[in-house]
């Protein structure tokens, strides 16, 4: 039998790039992970070690900082395929380009109402990504996404009907804390929009979704939340989401003497249940 190469790719990953945007005294502050990623003929350098075709990754790291002063004033999403055209344009080897961006987002300080400017907080675990891909052909794909949003209700949450066997305890409950830590990723039906205003629509939707569902689980509020995304924005094809169970068990306060009353909860870590689903169109 004979062997040959399988599939194959490389690039540099979290490149670590960060960005202040002036206007005067007034600063906006960038920062993002941005990993790279090619696809094309590079058998001779896996089966011959000939590097001719390999652009390597010190300069595909380079070229993120290089072209961040005059194109990484916008979105991600913009950014990532300025960074695609570059690769694919300059490299005739390259069938394919992968660019992943993960932004960290600074919140700007605010002090009785006034916005400082140039100071910030960490945003926290939430994180906006965004994934470009473009062929040799100039066909581009654009996802975006939301990584590390922690969503909690205090009721509108029940899980009951579910079936019993002779290993099942969970008692059914109709008014239980829903929590999570969610991730999403949708894919838009063109590279050429708004891609701003089109992430701020999709998640305040599915903040919305989220607190406005009367949930019977976890899995009927992940589909909720996509389809209305889907209602409300053709320009999205499809979105996945992972939703995992943050559970908050109800303390047994009865050795105490007190009845708790849905009040008191243990938070717990692990184990937690493992949500994830894609709502697609047609
Ligand atoms: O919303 C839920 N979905 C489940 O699949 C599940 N399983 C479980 O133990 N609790 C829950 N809650």
């Amino acid at each position: 039998m004979p062997i040959k190469l399988g599939a194959n790719a490389y690039g540099k990953n979290a490149v670590n790039l960060s960005r202040i945007i002036r206007h005067g005294s007034h600063h906006e502050f960038r920062q993002v992970s941005v990993s790279v990623q090619l696809t094309g003929d590079f058998d001779a350098a896996h089966t011959l070690g000939d590097n001719s075709l390999i652009l390597p990754t010190d300069t595909q790291k380079n070229t993120v900082y290089a072209l961040a002063k005059e194109h990484f004033t916008g979105t991600i999403e913009a950014y990532g395929l300025v960074l695609a055209r570059h690769f694919v344009s300059r490299n005739p080897q390259v069938r394919k380009v992968r660019i992943e961006l993960v932004e960290h987002l600074w919140q700007r300080m605010e002090f009785d109402g006034q916005a400082h400017p140039h100071s910030f907080t960490g945003g926290g675990s939430e994180k906006r990504r965004a994934v470009v891909a473009l062929t040799a052909e100039c066909t581009a794909t654009v996802w975006a996404g939301i990584k590390g949003l922690m969503l909690l209700k205090t009721t509108d949450s029940a899980f009951v009907g579910y079936p019993k066997d002779e290993y099942t305890v969970l008692p059914e409950t109709t008014d239980r804390i829903l929590a999570t830590k969610c991730e999403a990723e949708w894919e838009y039906t063109s590279a050429d929009l708004d891609f701003e205003s089109l992430y701020q629509k999709v998640r305040t939707s599915l903040l919305r979704t989220f607190s406005e569902h009367k949930s019977l689980s976890v899995q009927h509020t992940l589909y909720a939340i996509g389809k209305k995304i889907l209602e409300e924005t053709e320009e999205i094809k499809e979105i996945s989401l992972v939703m995992p169970n943050k559970h908050h068990i109800p303390f047994n306060l009865e050795p105490f003497g007190q009845a708790n009353t849905n009040e008191v909860f243990v938070a717990t870590d692990a184990p937690f249940g493992y949500i994830t689903g894609t709502v697609v169109r047609g």
